[in-house]
């Protein structure tokens, strides 16, 4: 694994203070690749590495030759919900490892694997397993897989998350479908789409107020009321955390007065990548455990109740999530 960490920093003299590549003003700005021990221009810095659209190109057609199915559906499967994939069928499957610049999976309950198939009839390709900030990837390689998706044709993406619920209506095995997100990491200028942007993929100030498809929520809402799910189906904000430590009962309480109904460590670098190469997303999150508010409890956070409620609600995320994609037009419009 290729880990790079780079320090932005101008002159002490340059009239600008360190700041973000975003917004380049000062001749010395420069870019410390603290890994290499190298220094270069703003401009001059492979921001991407081998995750130029040349490279990611290389990849999808790698994969595109390897298999006859046209995917217009890309799924990710959050952690221990990995099961989604094997409800593909007529599979093509390929461990992480074997692909051409992608990242290895190496969290438990993320299998590895980018599975090629069909659901309900819709060609589909589904990671099972995704990838987090925590587990040391710059931000750009772990949203690689959604330039990937998009380059193989995929039109939705459809993501899965294990969260936890700050919401005090909400209980543990609940169904969130997300509405919108708080991109905390971005606060601080961790945002997938720092560096260069390649029109080619998208504009450089893509619009997040339409992050998450309204016609697809309203869809899950009908086909969850349908399936008998109105009791544990329900919607709200999603707010990234970098991990991997859980938060704290301060942080939970600030998160909870910032009107975040759900906290996790994922999905919205990948939303924010693949609404910026214009796909449109749909995205769930299933509430593993309730985040501590309260000094007097003895709950812990921890990533085996995680799994284990993933797990025992498997089944309804898998019938949710196929009754929405079989719903879902090649054209994006649904029925
Ligand atoms: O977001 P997913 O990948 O579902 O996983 C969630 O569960 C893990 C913690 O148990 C963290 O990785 C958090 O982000
Ligand atoms: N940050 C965070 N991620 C989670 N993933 C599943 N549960 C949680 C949680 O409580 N906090």
């Amino acid at each position: 694994m290729t880990t790079v960490k780079v320090v932005i920093s101008s002159a002490p003299s340059g009239p600008c203070s360190p700041r973000l590549p975003s917004v380049p003003c000062a001749q010395e700005s420069f870019v410390f690749d603290e890994m290499k021990g190298t220094k270069a221009t703003i401009e001059e810095y492979d921001w991407l590495g081998d995750l130029s659209y040349e490279d990611c190109k290389a990849t999808a057609d790698w994969l595109l030759a390897q298999t006859d199915m046209r995917p217009t559906v890309g799924i990710v499967c959050g952690s221990g919900l990995g099961g989604l994939a094997d409800l593909l069928k007529d599979q093509v499957a390929f461990n992480y490892k074997d692909i051409p610049n992608f990242p290895q999976s190496t969290v438990h309950g993320h299998a590895g694997r980018l599975v090629f198939g069909t659901m309900k009839g819709k060609p589909c390709v589904c990671m099972q397993g995704r990838f987090h900030l925590y587990e040391g990837y710059p931000i750009q390689r772990i949203t690689l897989p959604m330039r990937i998706f998009k380059l193989l044709g995929v039109q939705t993406v459809v993501i899965t998350n294990a969260a936890g619920g700050l919401n005090q209506d909400f209980k543990v095995g609940d169904i969130m479908i997300i509405k919108d997100h708080i991109n905390l990491p971005g606060f601080a200028g961790n945002n997938p789409l720092v560096g260069p942007n390649d029109e080619r993929f998208g504009v450089r100030f893509p619009c997040m107020s339409d992050a998450y498809d309204r016609d697809l929520q309203q869809l899950a809402m009908e086909v969850g009321q349908e399936l008998g799910y109105g009791d544990f189906l329900k919607e709200g904000v999603y707010c990234v955390l970098g991990g991997p430590s859980f938060e704290t009962i301060a942080e939970c309480r600030m998160l909870h007065m910032l009107g975040v109904d759900a906290v996790g460590m994922s999905t919205v670098h990948e939303v924010i990548v693949a609404r910026h190469c214009g796909m449109r997303v749909f995205a769930l999150s299933l509430i593993t455990n309730l985040a501590v508010m309260d000094y007097d409890s003895e709950e812990k956070a921890n990533h085996e109740e995680v799994l284990q409620t993933g797990k025992q609600r498997a089944e309804q995320m898998e019938r949710l999530v196929s009754s929405v994609v079989n719903r879902i037009e090649p054209n994006n419009n649904y029925i």
